[in-house]
């Protein structure tokens, strides 16, 4: 039922407005490619790519949005897929399905910020259910073991090495203090995986956090904006800034392909395309079980959010909230 072609007749300027907005909004605001990569992860993780993850909460419904996990989620990435919601609904009504317009918007952020192109099959429908209680469990911590990652991510179907593949997404964006800080203090500097130099920098960086959440540092600090595999040849050296991404060169299931794509970046880039394309098709919603969803929004939601971004007001109109 997914195919390539799916919107040709229905909304031949698809692409073009979902490529128009994701220029407009990641030259306005450089963070959205890593927020909305991000967002895409989590909405497929959760129960398939079905724009889950999207869907505001209300006073009788506590949305996967507000778990504790995705409160980081920036404002920006929710603000892209509304604006490219509005646009397509002026364009071709009650056509286009968030999670559609997400995993497109996702693969021209990639391959704006320097990353492979890969193809999206389209034809996704809208998941109606939204629950914060069913998102612990389905997403990956940073304190996991690299065993319990395995397992999450085979328990979808996807390998060991895929799952080194789609690590490399940190490559890009920041992580808050909180995620990684509780290794440094309790490791003390230079164990725990991480270069000395490095740990002091980090606990130096992040010394006010507990006053100030909003407190962020690159996931890599080499080539913080660009999609390169310097990730990969980080993680080696001591400089990876997560417990999880120490883990993928500490292990030695998922150390030879941490090390396959530092040498290699063309193989990198195939290996991620690839996995990104299997991604984008798990746990899909078809036929009746999905919606092609479309909410008008005439109020502005206000959120608060430990994020760092500054999340801009939706506009009002149609909205995938
Ligand atoms: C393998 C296990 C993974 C773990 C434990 C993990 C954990 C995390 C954590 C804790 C952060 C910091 C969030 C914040 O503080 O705002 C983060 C950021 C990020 N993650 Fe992951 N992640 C994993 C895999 C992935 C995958 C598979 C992708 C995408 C394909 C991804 C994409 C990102 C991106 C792009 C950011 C930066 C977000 C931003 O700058 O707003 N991660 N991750
Ligand atoms: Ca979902
Ligand atoms: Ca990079």
């Amino acid at each position: 039922k997914l195919s390539y072609s799916y919107y040709d007749k229905s909304c031949p300027k698809f692409a073009q407005i979902i490529q128009d907005t994701v220029t407009d909004k990641q030259i306005k605001s450089p963070t959205t490619a890593a927020g909305t990569l991000r967002l895409y992860f989590h909405d497929c993780f959760a129960n398939g790519c079905d724009g889950s993850a999207l869907i505001s909460s209300t006073a009788f419904n506590r949305a996967e949005r507000d778990a504790d996990i995705n409160l980081s989620l920036p404002g920006d990435a929710f603000d892209l897929v509304t604006r490219a919601k509005v646009a397509l609904e002026l364009a071709c009504p009650n056509t286009v399905s968030c999670s559609d317009i997400l995993a497109v918007a996702t693969r021209d952020l990639v391959t704006m910020v320097g990353g492979p192109f890969y193809s999206v099959l389209l034809g996704r429908r809208d998941y109606r259910v939204s629950k914060s209680s069913a998102v612990p469990g389905n997403l990956p911590l940073p304190s996991m073991s690299t065993s319990q990652m395995i397992e999450m991510f085979a328990a979808r179907g996807f390998s060991a090495q895929e799952m080194v593949a789609l690590s490399g997404a940190h490559t890009i964006g920041f992580s808050h203090c909180k995620e990684f800080t509780g290794q440094l203090y309790s490791n003390g500097t230079g164990s725990g995986g991480y270069n000395p130099r490095f740990a002091q920098a980090l606990q130096k960086a992040c010394a006010n956090y507990k006053k100030d959440p909003s407190i962020s540092v690159f996931n890599d600090i080499m080539t913080p904006n660009k999609f390169d595999n310097l990730y990969y040849q980080n993680l080696p050296k001591g400089l990876g800034l997560l417990a999880s991404d120490h883990g993928l060169v500490s292990d030695s299931r998922t150390r030879p392909f941490v090390e396959l794509y530092a040498r290699d970046q063309n193989k990198f880039f195939q290996d991620f395309a690839k996995a990104m394309q299997k991604l984008s098709v798990y746990g899909i919603k078809t036929g009746r079980r999905g919606e092609i969803r479309h909410r008008r929004t005439n109020s502005l939601h206000v959120r608060s959010r430990l994020s760092r971004h500054t999340s801009s007001s939706f506009p009002t109109g149609d909205s995938c909230s």
